[in-house]
């Protein structure tokens, strides 16, 4: 679905990831973790085609991404953005809807079709019966959840997703992501997002991208999050231990 081939990203003076090569797949669920400023936001603005490598080659679907008509693109990938800025008032259901729009004809309005799926997609985000509700009344996590459904309505075939547990509570975090893993295991979507609890990366993902300041770590997860590659990309000791079947890490 996405390949890299040794792909370099450059922040300013950083050099961020260098020489990475990586195969995304229908079916897979990636955990990008590391420290602050490690470079996950930059990676998935690449992934997503935001931004463009500073090294090496990426294709999404086989194709560079100038090979793509923005629709069709939008269509196969899309990125939920770490930060939603509101500046003005807008319906739940119409901010939904913006995510029908790469399946829209030219000129089209959005059909009942479109608005059976925004509601789905909604419900999806444990939001039915917020459409009317205006964003800017929206508690934070709600707003992120606003955001979630718009990017399920959209339906692509590669979710590209920045934090999307941030601002969420515990018993949304879990809802997500089930719905994730039933959309990657059921629909064979995939799943990469970027996340800072490493025991839900553990659980819920099939891969992990472990980024830090010693270079990156690629593959399945029980092979890569593991002691030594996760101290070191954290700069703190950090023990793995299994509970009833679960790795949990617990700092040092
Ligand atoms: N234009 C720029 N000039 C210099 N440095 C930049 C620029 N843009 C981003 N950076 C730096 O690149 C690094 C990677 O940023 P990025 O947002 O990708 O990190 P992250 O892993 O997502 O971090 P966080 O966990 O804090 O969200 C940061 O140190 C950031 O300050």
């Amino acid at each position: 679905m996405i390949e890299v081939e040794r792909l370099g990203l450059i922040a300013g003076a950083r050099t961020l990831v260098d020489t990475l090569d990586l195969t995304l797949l229908r079916g897979q669920l990636w955990a990008v973790v590391g420290p602050n400023g490690s470079g996950k936001t930059t990676l998935l603005h690449t992934l997503a085609g935001l931004r463009a490598p500073d090294a090496g080659a990426l294709r999404l679907g086989g194709r560079p991404y100038a090979g793509w008509p923005p629709g069709e693109a939008a269509c196969l990938r899309g990125l939920l953005p770490q930060a939603q800025v509101d500046s003005f008032a807008a319906s739940v259901l119409d901010l939904v809807l913006i995510g029908r729009h790469p399946h829209l004809a030219r000129w089209a309005w959005e059909g009942e079709d479109d608005r059976r799926i925004a509601r789905a997609a909604l419900a999806a985000a444990d939001l039915a019966g917020f459409d009317d509700r205006d964003v800017l009344t929206l508690s934070g996590g709600e707003r992120q959840r606003v955001a979630i459904a718009a990017l399920l309505a959209q339906d692509p075939l590669a979710l590209l997703m920045d934090e999307p547990l941030a601002h969420l509570d515990l018993h949304h975090q879990l809802l997500l992501l089930r719905h994730l893993q039933a959309l990657v295991q059921a629909q064979g979507r995939l799943v990469v997002l970027s996340v800072h609890d490493l025991n839900l990366a553990a659980r819920f993902a099939t891969h992990a991208l472990v980024l830090g300041p010693r270079g990156h770590h690629a593959g399945a997860v029980a092979e890569v999050m593991t002691e030594p590659v996760l101290s070191a990309a954290f700069g703190h000791a950090l023990q793995r231990v299994n509970l009833g079947g679960q790795w949990l890490f617990v700092p040092a």
